[in-house]
């Protein structure tokens, strides 16, 4: 089975990066979710009670990381596999953030990382 649900292009503005200036200013993160799960259920009973429901995730995702600063987007995308893992019905999440400010020269910079549920138990 390989059912999904994705968020693409979540953009949330919030305090990021390592440097003193970095501290004082909002910056835009772009962020992509790959949620693993069973979408049947939710489909064969059309019920969204059911289904991991991408604006409830993706709430959860701007509430978390607007909540306090960071420094490395490496920790926020750690801070969002958590999230997802433990607050939602998911076995596997893929999460890139992009942070398309950072290199001038470069349309933007980001990391990837892919955890599952167990990892977090
Ligand atoms: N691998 C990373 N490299 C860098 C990060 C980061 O979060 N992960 N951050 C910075 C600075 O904050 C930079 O974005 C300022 O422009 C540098 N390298």
């Amino acid at each position: 089975m390989t059912d999904q649900v994705l968020i693409e292009a979540l953009r949330v503005d919030t305090v990021i990066g390592v440097y003193e200036w970095e501290k004082t200013i909002q910056q835009t993160l772009v962020i992509d979710v790959v949620m693993d799960c069973d979408n049947r259920p939710a489909a064969e009973q059309d019920n969204i009670d059911l289904a991991v429901d991408y604006a409830r995730v993706s709430d959860a995702i701007t509430e978390l990381l607007q909540a306090q600063p960071r420094q490395l987007i490496e920790t926020v995308a750690e801070d969002i596999a958590k999230l997802v893992l433990q607050q939602f019905a998911v076995r596997q999440v893929q999460v890139k953030v992009a942070k398309p400010a950072a290199v001038a020269a470069a349309q933007q910079v980001a990391v990837r990382i892919s955890r599952q549920a167990n990892e977090y138990q």
